[in-house]
């Protein structure tokens, strides 16, 4: 039933340097590296259990946009293949009420729902076609392994086209982490920096550590220091001078959430690296499958997370840094306006400005 996409993910084991999770078709079991205990401990956890797998997401055990999407439409294929359901009818309830619990988990990256969705439709029209509950089962498990397999084959195409922009010698700021540890695997911005490093271009990256969960410093680093790329640790607060010393000449970060104004949802801290990279004449790239990219304009759609402000007033919380009594704001994302945005990467090509035109053109939306 998955020769075709087994076959597929074979022949990308070549980028598949660090499988950060994946599909048990023996067990059906979901396996997914805890994020969280790196870089200290390579803890890999499984679950039968859709419940489980949303925690994971909810507690950023697995976190990165597209890390999310596929995870959530694996989520609901526990919840298919391990109910207990024989009536197709009832199965769909199981599967809409798993949907519901995966889709509250958190609400910024664009990915989450747009894979539950492709899932979910899978399984209905299994259901209108066939009216089984096995032919439901199949059908979803199908999807979501589909939209594995095309994640890591879209970080490979973006990696090509965003190399073509990447100079032999470039110094390169990113922030938070983009790479195989936010994907299915290979990386989005990460992905570009590795394809232009493995094309042989001599280039080295600034890590922005990325306050307040660090997944600059904690999952970036890890990752470069794996694949032999030079990297070096800073804070989120220098690429600012960085930029005005002549130290770097380009960012790329990713994205949770595009809209088709060229609005761009990610990590807090980018648009201060965006402000730096412009202020300075220097490039800002943004990476992201068209899978991030939600079909409107403008910035109102897009929800900003706010996590707990212990976060921030902790380091990863066991090193308590503030007063006791003090109020923490804890946005996790921020927006940079399509202004300061040179281009965005995606795996079928770099849309420029004006990006309602190229997005919409990227995407298949005709006028
Ligand atoms: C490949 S996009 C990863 C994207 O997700 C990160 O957020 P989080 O770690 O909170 O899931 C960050 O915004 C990255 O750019």
């Amino acid at each position: 039933m998955l020769e075709d996409l087994l076959s597929r993910l074979d022949r990308l084991k070549e980028f598949l340097t660090i499988k950060p999770l994946y599909y048990d078709l023996n067990t059906n079991e979901f396996v997914w590296i805890d994020t969280r205990q790196l870089p200290w401990n390579e803890v890999y956890i499984r679950t039968k259990d859709y419940n489980r797998v949303a925690r994971a997401i909810k507690d950023m055990e697995i976190r990165g946009a597209p890390a999310i999407g596929v995870t959530a439409a694996f989520g609901l294929t526990l919840a298919a293949v391990h109910s207990k359901a024989k009536r197709a009818e009832e199965l769909m309830n199981e599967i809409k009420e798993a949907y519901g619990v995966l889709a509250a988990t958190r609400p910024t990256a664009y990915n989450l729902f747009w894979a539950l969705d492709r899932t979910w439709r899978a399984a209905q029209r299994a259901f209108e076609v066939e009216n089984d509950a096995d032919a439901i089962r199949e059908a979803v498990l199908r999807e979501a392994f589909t939209i594995y397999v095309e994640d890591v084959e879209n970080n490979v195409n973006m990696g090509r086209n965003g190399a073509k922009l990447i100079d032999n010698g470039d110094r390169i700021v990113t922030h938070c982490n983009t790479g195989s540890l936010a994907t299915a695997g290979f990386g989005t911005a990460l992905g570009v920096i590795r394809y232009a490093w493995h094309e042989g271009k001599s280039i080295k990256v600034y890590a922005d550590e990325t306050r307040p969960l660090l997944q600059g410093a904690r999952l970036t680093v890890w990752e470069l220091k794996k694949d032999g790329i030079p990297v070096t640790l800073i804070v989120d607060g220098a690429s600012g001078l960085l930029f005005r010393r002549g130290m770097a000449d380009l960012a790329i970060v990713g994205a949770d959430r595009i809209t088709l104004s060229g609005h761009v949802a990610n990590k807090i801290g980018t648009y201060n690296l965006a402000l730096a990279a412009n202020a300075n004449g220097k490039e800002f790239y943004v990476a992201a499958p068209t899978s991030t990219i939600q079909p409107v304009v403008g910035e109102d759609s897009i929800v900003i997370e706010e996590r707990s402000p212990d976060e921030v007033k902790t380091v990863l919380g066991r090193l308590t840094i503030t007063v006791d009594d003090v109020e923490a704001w804890n946005p996790a994302f921020d927006i940079t306006p399509p202004e300061l945005v040179s281009g965005i990467i995606t795996e079928k090509g770099v849309a420029r400005r004006p990006y309602e035109k190229t997005l919409k053109e990227i995407i298949g939306l005709t006028e």
